[in-house]
């Protein structure tokens, strides 16, 4: 007759299995620590030079280098005109800050404010401030740094960003989104032709910036940039266009009908019945035209609409120079551009601009896309105006016909797109987060992309988790079987799990 196991009676089974649910449930809570618990903040300001917005991103606190990772979870659009505006009165560019830094406050966890970094980058609008007065543009960051060093959250400066720097970190968001990093090539294969190219249209500049196989930075280092990007070698190429702004190149139209000092212009670019007053000391007031300010006008002008696109693309025209070019090739004003390659993605104002004249859908033909806008221009003010036009401010509403003009224009006489070429751009205002640079700056910033792919963790997530249930499972039969099984599981079930934690952790 088998000899019955002393150790085997109810009690024993009970306190085993209680041992070794407390362990399982221990590492359970650890490791929903480790997954889920306590995300990490970060907060860019967006200083543009036609507004500022604040954008908080969060990731998850565990050490993951994974691309796509950091996603948007707020964000925050300043009141009032960009900080470079407040170049007269500096204070005010501080205080504009903080309804957005109080909404901040209340997004991200209180015992976390102290370790999020706070980030102020400034773009084309300072850029241009500190050009035509470097003392009002440090008055200015003076305000902000003292405005902002006020919240709760880790300061870490605030800076104008150069052209360069602005487009490649839209470069880096925009594939960074899009999950183009991480791909793995293989030895000495390129994976140029993987990743997306970046437009970005703001106010007072624009950018462009893509990796070409005929780029490789020899012809014009000033527009090269190198990446090492999850074990990946990219050479970028960026160019930014200080005063090809969508502002800024509405004043440079202005300037080129207004160069003799008239009471009046007729303007191809505005719809017909458009008449407003505009001042001409305004107009100049900035270093894209203030050059060619006439010597004698009137104090005021009236800007009279005609609604023409084809001669607003004339126009448009006029304000690049396509005659210079010491380089194989050039996009304009003699700026060097490789071959376009690739797909884009078109943010800031060319996707505000698109959206709005339903023309964002790039199957359709150029020449198709071109005549929906010829269309619209041609139509009475008037129309417009009455038009219902949720959220939209009558200035930007009056320039729309301008603005489109002006991106086609840009696109195919500037950057050299052609129908076939137009097909590969996507208008996008948010992947998950908001296409821009702030997202590529806080990513390189708190060191979120490695140079080197990180290994490939031993489980996914979802395998992390499926992994404990089958040893909660595996230990509660081996305990009802028998418990010295129970207790050599006990002991070694406690290495499986924190050895699949310490992974996680490292
Ligand atoms: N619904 C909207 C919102 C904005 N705009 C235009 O978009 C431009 C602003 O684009 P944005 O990317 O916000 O520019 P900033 O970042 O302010 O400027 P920059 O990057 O040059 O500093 C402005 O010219 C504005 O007229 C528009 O046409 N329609
Ligand atoms: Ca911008």
């Amino acid at each position: 007759m088998k000899e019955r196991n002393p150790w085997h009676t109810p009690l024993t089974i009970f306190i085993a299995v209680v041992v070794r649910f407390s362990f399982l449930c221990l590492n359970e809570i650890n490791l929903f620590f480790v997954l889920f618990c306590c995300p990490q903040y970060g907060i860019v300001l967006d200083a543009g030079s036609s507004h500022t917005a604040m954008y908080i991103y969060e990731w998850p606190a565990e050490k993951d280098n994974n691309t796509g990772r950091v996603e948007q979870t707020h964000s925050c659009k300043v009141k009032g005109p960009g900080i470079s505006s407040y170049a007269s009165d500096p204070k005010k560019a501080g205080q504009s800050l903080q309804v957005c830094m109080k909404e901040a406050e209340r997004f991200v966890p209180s015992e976390r404010h102290e370790e999020t970094p706070l980030y102020l980058g400034a773009t084309a609008g300072m850029r241009l401030l500190n050009i035509e007065n470097s003392t009002a543009s440090d008055q200015v960051f003076q305000a902000v740094s003292e405005s902002l060093q006020k919240s709760p959250f880790s300061f870490q400066g605030a800076r104008i960003l150069s052209g360069q720097e602005e487009g490649a970190f839209g470069w880096v968001t925009v594939n960074y989104l899009d999950d183009r990093l991480k791909q793995v090539c293989a030895v000495d294969m390129d994976c140029s032709g993987v990743t997306t190219g970046a437009l970005d249209l703001g106010g007072a500049s624009t950018q462009i910036s893509f990796v070409s196989d005929a780029f490789d930075g020899s012809e014009s280092p000033n527009n090269s940039v190198n990446f090492r990007l999850y074990g990946n070698d990219y050479n970028l190429y960026t160019h930014s266009f200080l005063c090809y702004g969508k502002d800024q190149v509405l004043r440079m139209a202005l300037a080129h009908q207004t160069k003799s000092g008239p009471g009046s212009i007729s303007d191809p670019c505005f719809h017909n019945g458009y008449s407003e007053s505009k001042n001409y000391m305004t107009l100049y007031n900035s270093p894209c035209v203030s050059k060619r300010k006439p010597v004698s006008s009137p104090a005021d002008f009236t800007h009279v609409g005609k609604g023409n696109f084809y001669q607003c693309q004339e126009l448009v025209k006029s304000v690049f120079d396509f005659t210079q070019c010491k380089y194989t090739q050039c996009s304009f004003n003699g700026v060097y551009q490789p071959t376009l390659q690739g797909p884009f993605g078109a943010f800031s104002a060319y996707y505000f601009v698109m959206n709005f004249l339903n023309l964002t859908d790039t199957s359709v033909p150029l020449q198709s896309v071109k005549e929906a806008l010829a269309r619209y221009c041609s139509t009475p003010w008037e129309t417009v105006r009455t038009l219902p036009h949720p959220g939209i401010k009558l200035k930007y509403l009056a320039e729309y016909c301008f603005s489109g003009t002006y991106i086609l224009t840009l696109l195919t006489e500037g950057y050299n797109f052609t129908s076939e070429t137009f097909s590969k751009i996507r208008f996008i205002k948010q992947v998950s987060s908001d296409a821009g640079w702030t997202l590529g700056y806080m990513l390189n910033l708190t060191n979120m992309i490695p140079a080197e792919a990180p290994d490939t963790p031993l489980l996914p997530h979802a395998g992390y988790v499926s992994h404990v249930c089958f040893l909660f499972v595996f230990y509660l039969f081996g305990s009802l079987a028998s418990p010295q099984t129970c207790l050599l599981l006990c002991f070694h079930g406690n290495l499986v799990p924190l050895a699949i934690i310490f992974h996680s952790m490292t």
